[in-house]
């Protein structure tokens, strides 16, 4: 069953319960993997969570929301998987566009991260700067999608600590853009490293803000190229 929903304040209401929901649930991602309570009750939380997951799946949508204008026509997309607000599996992300038109975002990751010990998961970190990086080339005017990511894993990287996500655009040609990103700490001590080439769709050309990319995607239009 599809549901629409439609920028009211009774739907920016139900958006704020589903954003509660999405933290709560990443609370709950954090606590299943850091318990050290008996089997027992493993068991039992268990089983109260599949009641729940049975409650909120009695009415469904085809699939999770995507871009939408919110109040005032600004643009959002809280179903995302790294920004997502609605999103438990979101961190999520708040990235900032600078008057540089670079892209920023202050982050600190979690247990439910974890990959080698005590350090965050090497395709956690790809994620977090392909979609940084894919804003950065929005930012710049050259929205498009991931073509190729390069990294460089230079420490690892922490969880439960403030880091700092920056990402740039580079250059550009015909279709293909390019950009740079990393993670750091905030001293601006490189842990990852990124780049990578973005392609924009040949459907998106010659489409600005407010037409279907701009009002779908909620970046900057796509410059001439
Ligand atoms: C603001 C929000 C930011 C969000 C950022 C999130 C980023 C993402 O996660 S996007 C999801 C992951 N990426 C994808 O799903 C992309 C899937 N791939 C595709 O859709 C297509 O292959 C696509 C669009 C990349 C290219 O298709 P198409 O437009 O037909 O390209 P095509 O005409 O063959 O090639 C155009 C040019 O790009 C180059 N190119 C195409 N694909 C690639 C690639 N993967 N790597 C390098 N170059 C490529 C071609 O060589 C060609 O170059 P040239 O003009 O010099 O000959």
């Amino acid at each position: 069953m599809t549901i629409d929903v439609t920028p009211t304040e009774d739907a920016e209401a139900r958006l704020a319960a589903l954003v509660e929901l999405s933290r709560r649930a990443r609370a709950l991602a954090d606590a299943v993997v850091l318990t050290d309570v008996p089997e027992s009750e493993v068991t039992a939380v268990a089983a109260e969570l599949a009641a729940l997951t049975e409650r909120l799946g009695a009415l469904r949508r085809e699939s999770p929301r995507s871009f939408e204008l919110g109040p005032g026509g600004v643009p959002r997309n809280v179903g995302n998987a790294v920004t997502g607000s609605a999103n438990p599996h979101a961190l999520p992300l708040v990235v900032r566009v600078t008057p540089e038109r670079t892209v920023r975002a202050e982050l600190s990751f979690r247990p439910v991260h974890a990959g080698p010990p005590a350090s965050v998961h090497g395709g956690v970190s790809a994620m977090i700067l392909d979609h940084l990086l894919g804003e950065a080339v929005a930012a710049a005017g050259f929205p498009g999608v991931t073509g190729t990511l390069t990294l460089r894993y230079r420490r690892p990287v922490p969880y439960g600590e403030p880091l700092v996500a920056t990402a740039e655009y580079t250059r550009s040609e015909g279709r293909k853009t390019w950009a740079e990103g990393r993670i750091a700490l905030p001293d601006g001590t490189a842990l990852a490293e990124a780049s990578g080439l973005f392609v924009t769709p040949a459907g998106w050309l010659g489409r600005g803000a407010g037409d279907e990319t701009g009002s779908k995607s909620g970046q900057a239009p796509v410059r001439e190229r």
